[in-house]
């Protein structure tokens, strides 16, 4: 008999409580920040409650994108391109004098694709950490900058706010904490709060980012860890764009997947960059080099230097 199908309003209308996630087994120092990343998505609970009510009346001449998706608050309209930025971070993990990063700078502008690589202990998840917030650089600064067509900065750097960045952490389905997909998907929303528009809006929302990582054929009551491995991957990214991230981190997106799986993870990056600006860290240098628009290579000692990746 087929499965039943479920009614995502209906469903988020009678949902009473999160599940509880289930116990963890103890990881190393990444899933421990994975894991902290997700809860952060519950905490990001006031942030889409701030921004929801606004989609339902539309600002006139607020840009949307080709998925119907809020872009930014209605000032980064008058913009003629925006760029991520990074200007001369630092780290030092607390209490150490070791220096992981060394005046890191790069720039992507919006909606392209930038691919970092190196060896391995060079610094480059250490890197997008910051970029996510989970860690503060020692010195640097991390923004977006509005440019005029003619190449001037047309208004002043507004900072990268931790919530507007999505992050993919490496096997990103070890770190799946709910027992059907639907739950796994909404983890972090708000529970009590906001009324029935909101819970709409929500709704709307992750039916996009499920169309959008092709996750329409996957019944919603299904365990996440049935999926095949392609599938985890589409499901962890489909939790990040529910949320509309200004920028989305994926970090080695293709590691540990089949040859199919990985051919199915390129061509939903290729769409994505469309939509949002996309940061990937990959030894794939080759199956990811025509999506690249921008790349560098992190050196030992985490120097960053702008490279073509050699395939
Ligand atoms: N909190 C910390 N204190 C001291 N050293 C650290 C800390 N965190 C990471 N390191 C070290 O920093 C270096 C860079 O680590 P990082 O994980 O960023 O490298 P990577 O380039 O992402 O490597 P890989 O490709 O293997 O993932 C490694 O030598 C690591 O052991």
């Amino acid at each position: 008999m087929a499965r039943p199908k479920i009614c995502i309003k209906l469903y988020l209308k009678n949902r009473k409580r999160a599940k509880r996630p289930k116990p963890h087994k103890p990881r190393k120092d990444q899933s421990r920040l994975a894991l902290k990343h997700r809860e952060r998505e519950r905490e990001m609970a006031s942030s889409i409650l701030a921004f929801v009510p606004s989609l339902a009346t539309p600002v006139a001449g607020k840009s949307r994108s080709r998925l119907g998706f809020r872009r930014h608050q209605a000032s980064r309209v008058s913009c003629d391109y925006s760029c991520f930025e990074v200007k001369d971070i630092s780290y030092q993990p607390p209490g150490t004098e070791i220096n992981l990063l060394n005046a890191v700078s790069f720039s992507l502008p919006e909606k392209s694709f930038g691919l970092i690589f190196g060896q391995s202990g060079s610094g480059k998840t250490t890197l997008l950490q910051l970029l996510a917030g989970l860690n503060k650089p020692t010195s640097g600064s991390i923004y977006f900058q509005k440019y005029s067509n003619d190449g001037n900065p047309n208004q002043t750097p507004e900072p990268l706010f931790p919530e507007r960045v999505g992050i993919v952490f490496q096997f990103p389905e070890r770190y799946f904490v709910a027992d059907n997909v639907l739950d796994e998907v909404t983890f972090g929303w708000p529970r009590q709060k906001g009324g029935l528009q909101m819970r709409e809006q929500l709704a709307l929302k992750l039916q996009r980012a499920i169309n959008w990582v092709g996750l329409t054929g996957i019944p919603l009551d299904k365990d996440p860890n049935s999926l095949s491995g392609g599938y985890k991957r589409r499901l962890a990214l489909a939790i990040q764009l529910v949320q509309t991230p200004d920028l989305l981190i994926l970090d080695e997106p293709l590691a540990g997947l089949d040859w199919k799986a990985r051919a199915d993870v390129v061509k939903l990056l290729k769409h994505l960059k469309r939509e949002v600006t996309v940061l990937v860290v990959s030894h794939d240098l080759k199956e990811l080099a025509a999506l690249v628009d921008r790349s560098w290579r992190m050196e030992m000692g985490g120097v960053l230097r702008e490279e073509s990746p050699a395939i």
